[in-house]
């Protein structure tokens, strides 16, 4: 049976964690992402005018998927479409040996300018995996009857290097036990519902349930009900919903309250430091939020702010599947 672990390396304000991938003959970083199901490559098909920087996928190691297109449109409206090859894929040394490669032949410029991102690695479900006309499988469901045990493990860290495991659970990474929850992956994600929430000192997370959610390592901060968002910053001096600036900014000598959110049996915390993102220019006078309220959307998405607090567990050993939390 299969296991591996791969460094998850965080870019600039940890934007997004890239890990490094062989495929076929090619060493690429890869964003790891839960919310969405490609594993798409800038590729020496890739335009020059586009590829500058990347890292490439070398198509001549693979198989070309005859007529297999794909083509995906992220929530920011960032995208990649291109053409499919058949390859082997090693990740932490766990290894898909025919896995679908989606090689780009256009790319959108949010990920032509990331030059340390030479794509994505999906590990969503494969519903939602966009190859036409068949549907391709993502590296977790590629492998996942191969792993000692049929889940992979996200520990993702604040400013420095954490990682992905597949097929264990390496219990020195996460302090107290493990609590687990139902996930509706009727949408191809790994949605479950979030309980109340408390700021601060209360940590009781009570309050009005946050509701529908999802476990997304490929969004950079934390996405929860315009309401909630407005309850949390009341708590901040001088904070202010500027849609120029895209959402909720504060003056950055702020010390910020932690934001506690009951998911099952368990409360959990994002430190007040992790929801202090970024200055918003280079005076650092102005800061940017971690935490911001949803545009409108029903569905909380729980990126890299409140995972890198956090062990992950994303579990399907049983009949359905389920998501465990614990504390790192
Ligand atoms: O698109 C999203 C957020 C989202 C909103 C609603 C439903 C599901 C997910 N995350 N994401 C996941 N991978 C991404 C890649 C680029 C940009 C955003 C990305």
């Amino acid at each position: 049976a299969q296991e591996g672990s791969v460094a998850a390396n965080p870019q600039a304000e940890d934007e997004a964690y890239v890990c490094p991938v062989t495929a076929g003959s090619s060493q690429l970083n890869l964003d790891f992402d839960t919310g969405s199901a490609d594993l798409w490559v800038f590729a020496t098909d890739t335009p020059s005018s586009e590829s500058q920087g990347h890292n490439l996928y070398d198509t001549s190691s693979g198989q070309q998927i005859d007529g297999a297109t794909w083509d995906i449109t992220y929530q920011d409206q960032s995208g990649s479409k291109g053409v499919v090859f058949s390859d082997t894929v090693v990740v932490g040394g766990v290894t898909a040996t025919s896995q679908a490669v989606e090689a780009a032949t256009s790319v959108s410029t949010q990920f032509v300018q990331n030059t340390g991102s030479d794509g994505l690695l999906g590990l969503a479900f494969s519903s939602i995996n966009t190859v036409q006309p068949q549907q391709q499988t993502t590296f977790f469901d590629t492998v996942a009857d191969s792993l000692a045990a049929k889940l992979f493990t996200a520990d993702l860290k604040k400013g420095e290097a954490g990682s992905y495991d597949f097929g264990y659970i390496d219990d020195s990474k996460h302090t107290g036990d493990i609590t687990y929850v139902d996930v509706d992956n009727s949408q191809g994600f790994w949605g479950f519902t979030a309980g109340g929430y408390s700021v601060g000192d209360d940590t009781s997370a009570g309050g009005d349930s946050i509701g529908s959610a999802i476990a997304d390592t490929g969004t950079t901060l934390l996405y929860v009900p315009s309401s909630v968002a407005s309850a949390y910053y009341q708590n901040v001096d001088g904070a202010e919903n500027d849609s120029s600036q895209g959402g909720y900014v504060f003056p950055c000598s702020n010390t910020l309250p932690d934001f506690h959110v009951a998911i099952g049996s368990g409360v959990f915390t994002v430190p007040g430091s992790y929801i202090n993102y970024a200055p918003t220019d280079s005076s650092g006078s102005t800061c940017f939020g971690g935490l911001q309220g949803g545009d409108g959307q029903s569905l909380s998405i729980f990126g890299d702010i409140f995972l890198k607090a956090h062990f992950v567990v994303f579990d399907q050993t049983q009949d359905s599947p389920r998501l465990g939390f614990a504390p790192q």
